[in-house]
């Protein structure tokens, strides 16, 4: 990985955010972009890595992490309000890596409706989105349907849209996301290729505990019985479905408890007709 000299700089302000990645570019570093949500485990530092792995003799990296909680990829019935979160620890993962230039953790990226523009919340609904606030959003519509967007309505609308705000901001020449989150990926990579964005997408691999549960923010919040409960199923699709990694991650939530539905697997399949 390759080493950044210093802590990485912690940026709040999506203006100051563009400003220091155009400083970048203009020095001849290639930035890159990790997007999370935070809560930050070693799946999303193998992110970090193939960011840092994108360095050339001729144009150093620059890498920048989002830690951001996006609203609007939860339904009203999802647990935005449980994401757990930890800033103080990301930041110090982070910078143990030495290959984090700057870590971008906006307060909030919308637009609110409500007194001055300020209050309300962003929605998922359509009708709270309306009046002086956020109102925009980017679909990828066949894409976004089916597996995990069957179950989270707004999910993949909320997370093309605040993508595209996070490459607009920080104007990266290469983003890395990871295939544990298949559809999202797949989303993501339509999404540019359809609305021009000059960045390369990097698809990185899932990484795993132990145990062969792939690592997640949300695992946490798994009894013993749930986490147990979703290795066997993970890994009943992996023998099934060895050379074809990709679906041993596409999840459903059901509550707080991840479970992999095997017929929707099935169904939608990259290679069984929803052409993901
Ligand atoms: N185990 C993993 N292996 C590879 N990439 C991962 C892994 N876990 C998360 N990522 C990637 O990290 C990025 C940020 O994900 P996010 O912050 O939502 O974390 P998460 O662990 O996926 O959380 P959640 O439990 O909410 O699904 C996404 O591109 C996601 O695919
Ligand atoms: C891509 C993302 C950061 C958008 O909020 C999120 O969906 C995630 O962490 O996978
Ligand atoms: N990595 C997926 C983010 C979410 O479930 O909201």
């Amino acid at each position: 990985m390759a080493a950044v000299a210093g802590e990485p700089e912690v940026i709040r302000d999506k203006a100051a955010m563009r400003a220091w990645a155009r400083r970048r570019r203009a020095e001849g570093k290639t930035v890159a972009l990790v997007p999370t949500m935070g809560f930050l485990h070693d799946g999303h530092l193998s992110l970090v890595s193939a960011a840092a792995a994108a360095a050339s003799a001729t144009s150093p990296v620059a890498v920048v992490v989002s830690i951001y909680v996006n609203p609007s990829q939860f339904a009203p019935t999802e647990d935005l309000a449980t994401y757990p979160s930890d800033l103080a620890g990301d930041l110090r993962k982070l910078a143990a890596t030495g290959a984090v230039a700057a870590v971008f953790c906006p307060p909030d990226l919308y637009v609110r409706a409500g007194a001055g523009g300020s209050g309300g919340a962003v929605s998922c609904l359509e009708e709270a989105g309306c009046g002086d606030g956020h109102e925009t959003w980017i679909r990828v519509e066949r894409l976004e349907k089916g597996l995990c967007g069957s179950r989270r309505p707004v999910f993949f609308r909320g997370v093309a849209t605040v993508v595209a705000k996070l490459f607009n901001i920080v104007e990266p020449d290469i983003a890395v996301f990871g295939k544990k989150d298949y559809q999202q990926w797949r989303v993501i990579c339509r999404m540019v290729r359809d609305l021009d964005f000059a960045i390369d997408i990097i698809g990185s691999e899932i990484v795993r505990e132990a145990d062969g549960l792939a690592m997640s923010s949300r695992n946490v919040h798994l009894s013993h019985e749930e986490r147990e409960k979703i290795v066997e199923q993970e890994s009943l699709v992996a023998l099934e479905r060895i050379d074809r990694p990709a679906a041993i991650c596409v999840a459903a939530w059901f509550g707080k408890v991840r479970l992999i539905d095997n017929m929707e697997i099935q169904t939608h399949h990259p290679d069984g007709g929803a052409g993901i």
